[in-house]
This record gives C-alpha cells, sequence and structure tokens, in this order.
C-alpha cells in the first residue's frame, strides 16, 4: 500500500529532525542525483558482446536544472551539484531572484553554469544568489532545456500556493508547448523533484502550468496530490526516498495517511478464499436489480462480473425478458427473490422514462440494505450504480457504496444543492468525491482515469486501468465485481462501515487488472473484462 501524507505532515514530520541538525536536503539530493543517474544510465543502455543491455555512461550528459525559489530548488541544485561532480554537463535555470544560497554555492564549486531567467533574452539581470548572474530570456532557455538530456523540475515543492506564477509559470508554459509528450521521441527524461511543480500537493488539482513528469522522485513519503487525479496521470513512474522521516507525525490528521493507494499485495492477502466450512451462502449472495427491456446489457453485464468474481449465488430481480437474457448469458444466475447478502442496484437503469419497475425493486432493496425496514432483514452492503443514484433521498449508511462517473456526480450533488458541472467534478475529483460523502452519507467511488473513493475518515486512489477500459458496459462490470466483494465481507463491512471505502477500493486494482488482462494491446469490450476477472484473482493469489 502507497499511504501520502500532507503537506503539513510531512513538515511537521520533518521539523525535529531539522531542528537536530539532520542533513534532510543533503539525503533528499543525493539520493535524487543517484536515480537521475540510474535512469540516464539505463536509457543509455548498450548491449554487450554477449548480447545482454548494459547500462550506458553518463558523462557528458546535459542536464537542465529547473530552479525555483524554495528548498525544492535547493534540493535541484545540490543533486545538479553531484551530477557536475560526476562529469555531467549541468545547467541550472534560475526562476527566481533568490533561490537556496547553500545549493547555488554548492553548484558553482562544483563547476555547474547558472543562469537566471528573464521575459525575452536580454532583459534585465535579477539578482540571484550574491553574485550576478548571465541571463537569458524564457524562450530560449525553453529551447536549450528541450535540447537536454535530463530536465529537473525544482521549481515548486510542497510550498507551493496556487497557480504557479513569474518565470518558472512561464518556463512551464514554454516546455509544455515545445517538448513532446511523455514517451515521445526526442524528449528529454524529465524528473520532477518531490512533485511535478505547480499541482495541488495535497489535493491533486491542477491550478495552473505543470510539466508532466516521467519520473517524480518524493521525499519522505508519497504526497497526495502524487496519487489523487487529475495530477497522478502528469507524475511519471515514481520514487519514494526514505529520508528518515517518522510518519505519522503527532496526530495531526489522527495519525491517518491523507490518501491510500492499495497494490496488488493488499488485495490479494484480504481476498476470502473458501475453506472446507464454506458454502455458497457463506461466499456471499449477491442481490442484483440492474437493466430495463431497453438497456438489458447492462444486466447481463452485472451479473457476470458477480459470477466472475466468485459470488456464492447471483439472484437476480427484473423484467422477465431481461431475465432471460441474463439467465442465457449466465446460467449460474438464479432469477427469483431470496435472502442476499449485498445487492447491486442501478445499471442500465435510467435516470427517469420507462423502468420496468426496476425503481421500484431498486428502492425497496435500498430499504432494506440501508437497514430501514425494521425487523425484515438485517441490513447489508449495496452499490448503487447509474439510475438508482436518484433514489437517494435520504442519509445513507457507509456500507451503501455509490458508483458514480463525474457526470453522473455533479447531477447527484445538484440534487443536493450543490452548483457544479462534470467539468468541475474532473477539475477537483477528490472535493466532490468528499462533498458527495458528506451530504449523503454513502462511500462513494468516483470513477474515472483513476479512480477515488471516499468513506468516514479514509479516502483511496486507485489508477490501475488502461485507457481502454472507458468503454460502456465497464462500469457495469464494476458494480457486480464490487457487488460480489461486499457480498463475501457483508456482516464485517456493516459492523465497520469505514472498511467499505477499502474494500470498494479493491475492486477498482482487480477491475483495471482484468482490464489489463483484458486488453490485447488494443479495445476490449466490457464482457472481456468480467471473464479476466478470475485469472486476475488467481494471478493476485499466487503471488501471495
Ligand atoms: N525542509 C527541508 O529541509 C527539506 C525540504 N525538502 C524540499 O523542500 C520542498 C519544500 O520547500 P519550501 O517549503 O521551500 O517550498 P517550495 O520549494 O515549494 O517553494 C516555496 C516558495 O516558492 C514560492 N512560491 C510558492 N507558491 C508559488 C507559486 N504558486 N508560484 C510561484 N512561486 C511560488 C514562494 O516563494 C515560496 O516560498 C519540498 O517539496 C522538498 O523538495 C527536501 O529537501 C527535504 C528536506
Ligand atoms: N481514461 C480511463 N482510463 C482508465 N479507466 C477508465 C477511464 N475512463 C473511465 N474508466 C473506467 O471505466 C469505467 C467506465 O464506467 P462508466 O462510465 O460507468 O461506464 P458504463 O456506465 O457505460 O458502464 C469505470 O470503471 C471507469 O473508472
Ligand atoms: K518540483
Amino acid at each position: 500500500m502507497i499511504q501520502a501524507w500532507s503537506a503539513d505532515d510531512v513538515r511537521a514530520a520533518e521539523e525535529p529532525l531539522l531542528a537536530a541538525g539532520v542533513p534532510l536536503m543533503q539525503r533528499a539530493a543525493f539520493a535524487l542525483a543517484a536515480v537521475v543517474r540510474r535512469d540516464l544510465a539505463r536509457r543509455r543502455a548498450v548491449a554487450g558482446p554477449d548480447g545482454e543491455l548494459r547500462d550506458g555512461s553518463v558523462r557528458g550528459a546535459r542536464v537542465a536544472l529547473l530552479v525555483g525559489a524554495g528548498n525544492n530548488g535547493g534540493d535541484a541544485l545540490h543533486a545538479g551539484a553531484f551530477l557536475a561532480r560526476r562529469g555531467l554537463a549541468v545547467t541550472a535555470y534560475l526562476a527566481a531572484s533568490r533561490v537556496h544560497e547553500g545549493g547555488l554555492a554548492a553548484l558553482d564549486a562544483a563547476g555547474g553554469r547558472v543562469v537566471a531567467l528573464t521575459a525575452a533574452d536580454g532583459g534585465a539581470a535579477p539578482q540571484p544568489g550574491a553574485a550576478r548572474r548571465p541571463t537569458v530570456g524564457v524562450t530560449t532557455a525553453a529551447a536549450a532545456a528541450s535540447g537536454a538530456d535530463v530536465i529537473i523540475d525544482g521549481l515548486l515543492g510542497i510550498g507551493a500556493q496556487g497557480p504557479m506564477r513569474g518565470m518558472g509559470g512561464a518556463l512551464v508554459d514554454e516546455l509544455s508547448r515545445i517538448l513532446p509528450p511523455p514517451g515521445g521521441t526526442g524528449r528529454p527524461w524529465v524528473v520532477a523533484v518531490d512533485v511535478p511543480s505547480g499541482v495541488g500537493v495535497d489535493d491533486g488539482t491542477l491550478p495552473g502550468p505543470v510539466l508532466p513528469a516521467d519520473r517524480t522522485v518524493t521525499f519522505g513519503a508519497a504526497k497526495p496530490g502524487l496519487l489523487l487525479p487529475p495530477a497522478t496521470h502528469l507524475t511519471g513512474a515514481g520514487a519514494v526516498i526514505d529520508i528518515g522521516l517518522a510518519l505519522p507525525p503527532a496526530a495531526r490528521t489522527g495519525g491517518r495517511p491523507a490518501v491510500v493507494r492499495l497494490e496488488d499485495a493488499d488485495v490479494a492477502a484480504a481476498w476470502p478464499v473458501p475453506g472446507p466450512q464454506d458454502h455458497k451462502y457463506t461466499r456471499g449472495v449477491v442481490g442484483v436489480v440492474a437493466g430495463t427491456t431497453t438497456y438489458p446489457g447492462a444486466a447481463v453485464l452485472t451479473a457476470a462480473a458477480a459470477v466472475r468474481a466468485g459470488a456464492g449465488m447471483v439472484r437476480y430481480q427484473g423484467p422477465d425478458d431481461v431475465a432471460r437474457a441474463v439467465v442465457a448469458a449466465r446460467p449460474e444466475v438464479v432469477p427469483a427473490d431470496g435472502r442476499v447478502q449485498a445487492w447491486v442496484l442501478g445499471p442500465g437503469l435510467p435516470a427517469d422514462g420507462v423502468d420496468d419497475g426496476q425503481r421500484g425493486r431498486a428502492r425497496a432493496a435500498l430499504a432494506a440494505a440501508s437497514g430501514l425496514l425494521a425487523g425484515t432483514q438485517d441490513p447489508v452492503p449495496a452499490v448503487v450504480d447509474a439510475g438508482a443514484l436518484a433514489l437517494l433521498d435520504r442519509p445513507c449508511p457507509a456500507w451503501v457504496v455509490l458508483t458514480p462517473h463525474a457526470g453522473e456526480l455533479a447531477a447527484l450533488l445538484v440534487a443536493h444543492g450543490e452548483d457544479v458541472e462534470r467539468v468541475g467534478v474532473e477539475a477537483e475529483p477528490l472535493r466532490w468525491a468528499r462533498r458527495a460523502h458528506e451530504l449523503t452519507g454513502a462511500t462513494v467511488l468516483l470513477k474515472g482515469g483513476a479512480t477515488v473513493v471516499v468513506g468516514p475518515g479514509v479516502t483511496y486512489a486507485q489508477a490501475d486501468a488502461p485507457g481502454w477500459l472507458a468503454t460502456a458496459g465497464a462500469g457495469d462490470v464494476l458494480a457486480g465485481l464490487l457487488g460480489a466483494m461486499l457480498a463475501a465481507r457483508s456482516a464485517e463491512v456493516v459492523a465497520h462501515p469505514e472498511r467499505a471505502a477499502a474494500v470498494a477500493a479493491a475492486a477498482a486494482l482487480v477491475h483495471g487488472r482484468a482490464a489489463e488482462r483484458a486488453t490485447p494491446g488494443g479495445p476490449v469490450a466490457a464482457l472481456a473484462v468480467a471473464d479476466a476477472i478470475p485469472g486476475v484473482v488467481a494471478g493476485l493469489l499466487a503471488a501471495r
């Protein structure tokens, strides 16, 4: 599991070490330089006589340091000094009139080149540090940096406030315009120091210009913005450097990480493996209210995913025609009422219009799941998706999991009095998923290129899926998969509702892995994603 700690928590953890004179910046910069050298050597790998690839030489490689006003720039300067001593050609572009003095002195002593950025070539020189420096206009600097082998982005770290301003912002704007995208040919390797400069460190927003990184080297612990969309898509490969911070720090956030990302091992460890005492009812029965005669496919996909995810039994409720289609596709499904350990409500149910009685069935199931029908049935977890999201007219327990995409979340929020559109949700997914959790009480799984899950006191962010998963019906598969996972842990999740979020995050991971497994490297159909679930689960279990 990757735990991300807020900027405040990281600062709180740094304080006692800095007060004790621990050289945190030296540690950070040395590790940063080591990662840069290793990445470069691998990019310059050459085949040996035996045909094996060997790391190439990094001597003479050109390094462009983008240096901002704070300690993030200090990290970059010190790393640049290490690299210059190893024979790399280092040029620092100073984006502020004052930069970290120790770092600047170290780079000077190591023989690095230092220039100050101005708006245009020939501009008036600012006074960076003590010495007067040659100047270069932003456009010229960007052109020069784009020809380097490595760009080290040390413009802003956890001290960033709002959109990146000044020379740094102008430089990043220009670089974003002229650099090929990550993975493109002719692009220097871009290494972000701590975070890609200018991202919302605690919320993953993109308030202004940000240079997409090929690698982010972060210190002490991951930061929330590295895991959360939309910023998570700009971080490239990761590397968390241990600089000796003791996290969790003093209980500012209750000793909890701000955001967690589950990894394969976490999901494998929690996956219920049936033993000799188990039978279909202990494994969990999933009740599905999905599909209408207009949208029968959603019912098939939801039920198929629940079967594939190992539900003990799947019961289907809906119009006869749809039930026939479901049973034809998955003969394991029982088209009859009965007790269930988790519900999946709403896939293929339109928000309004003809519903073949499905809205009434979903409403009744939601009330039962929430524990509002006292004496009839114990409460059980429920997945509320698509058209069933419009049925939320009272507070829910957190064992009810909403699975909207951004458009559906915006509609839900508007129905609860907020003024937001789809693009607003996409720009600030954490904020709006949190708001929906506050307003409804439910656990909220917000779908998208990365998935954010918010439950009571916990936030998860998963980015496990290839873009090919963005296809109609993929959400129905997630709903069925999550339903089966909740059914398997029904009593536990009702007793500890905050755990619903971890189950939802695990479902997002398995869903993403299933898409990865199902895609031939090209388009993938939703049913193929459902069919890939058993192989993914087997792979996870084999590795534990
Ligand atoms: N405290 C330490 O000794 C350590 C700090 N570390 C590094 O230091 C970073 C944090 O350093 P700082 O607190 O100095 O913060 P930053 O390096 O993020 O810089 C903050 C400064 O940038 C300017 N600034 C803020 N927002 C801006 C904006 N939107 N546009 C333009 N300029 C803006 C302000 O002058 C502010 O003082 C970390 O991210 C990490 O890279 C590491 O070296 C580990 C040790
Ligand atoms: N760009 C993307 N990359 C990876 N996964 C994506 C992307 N866009 C969407 N997804 C995932 O695909 C699924 C789409 O679900 P949804 O929008 O509900 O479609 P539908 O309602 O047609 O089933 C979600 O699980 C979502 O997280
Ligand atoms: K940075």
